[in-house]
């Protein structure tokens, strides 16, 4: 085998409540990740918002796991996924390059332990060690992150309308603002709602799992980075969404919805965003399995 070629999906952090342990995979959009053996490690990037992504091995996610793993190869990126826009675009390139590795070289890694050597190359991009978006990004469905405990849930069927606006919400913006502390009734309501989310995806049922992301932490702290978020949201709500959370740090909002309804509720969200002067774009997707060797 002379090269391995994947496809590494964009993924959506936190789910309302989950901060820094839940998230869920998208299969839209998604980077593509080429992986060949070479006399020395160096990467390649194409594709969007590729001028700010760095070259350097030790300043790229993937640069970073290649060196993790002890293997020289010649990494090319399709970026597929707008960096800062809440959807991991760090983290695709990382899971994107330990599965490949793993694979060309067959290493015999699982995929939870990739999870943590894709984890340690976010830290390229993040400045520290975080895996709550390679998770969702190798295993696939909702993962849980706790400590140096991760694992996977499969999701009923269910769409996922992700809204780009226009706007650049940095990550390390978007964690500075936090309290540091937050208030006991407000912990009880997040323990609250991120066990409603996973008591939702064991019972298959959407309608738990969406009630489930709005009125969070992520949501309090981080909304006022999203021109017109209450509007947007409401907009979704109306057209019978299951629910609405920022992704990631933001500034996408997906919207969890019936199949059918996607299309709708896309245009409405898109149109409460003009509406406040804001553009965006809309990814009509569903819940990812994870990175697909192609
Ligand atoms: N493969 C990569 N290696 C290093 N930095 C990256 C990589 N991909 C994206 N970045 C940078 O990381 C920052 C945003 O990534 P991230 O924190 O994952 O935010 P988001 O998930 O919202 O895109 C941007 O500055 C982007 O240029
Ligand atoms: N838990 C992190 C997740 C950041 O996700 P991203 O897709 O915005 O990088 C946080 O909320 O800071």
């Amino acid at each position: 085998m002379d090269h391995v070629r994947v496809k590494a999906s964009a993924t959506s952090a936190n789910l309302g409540a989950g901060f820094d342990v839940l998230g869920i995979a998208l299969e839209d959009p998604y980077d593509i990740i080429e992986v060949r053996p070479a006399k020395e490690l160096t990467i390649k990037v194409e594709g969007r918002g590729a001028a700010s992504i760095p070259q350097e091995p030790e300043k790229n996610t993937a640069g970073v796991v290649a060196l993790e793993m002890g293997k020289n190869v010649s990494i090319k990126i399709k970026s597929g996924i707008r960096p800062g826009s809440g959807l991991g675009s760090s983290a695709a390139p990382a899971a994107g390059t330990a599965v490949a590795i793993n694979e060309l070289f067959s290493m015999g890694y699982t995929k939870e332990e990739l999870v943590w050597i894709a984890a340690k190359g976010e830290k390229a991009a993040a400045g520290s060690i975080h895996a709550d978006n390679v998770a969702p990004c190798i295993l696939g469905g909702i993962t849980v992150v706790c400590g140096n405990y991760v694992n996977s849930i499969d999701v009923p069927e269910m769409g996922i309308v992700a809204i780009l606006p226009d706007i650049i919400v940095s990550t390390k913006v978007a964690r500075e603002v936090l309290p540091k502390t937050v208030p006991l009734e407000e912990m009880i309501n997040n323990i609250g709602k991120a066990s409603m989310l996973m008591l939702g995806a064991g019972k298959k049922d959407p309608h738990i799992i969406g009630r489930s992301l709005m009125e969070t932490f992520n949501e309090k702290y981080r909304s006022r980075f999203i021109k017109g978020y209450s509007d947007v949201k409401d907009a979704a709500m109306e057209l019978g969404a299951y629910g609405v959370a920022i992704s990631g740090s933001g500034p996408t909002m997906i919207a969890l919805s019936p199949v059918e309804k996607c299309s709708s509720i896309a245009d409405a969200m898109r149109k409460k965003f003009t509406l406040h002067g804001v553009d965006s774009e809309a990814y009509i997707t569903c819940t990812g399995k994870g990175v697909q060797i192609i």
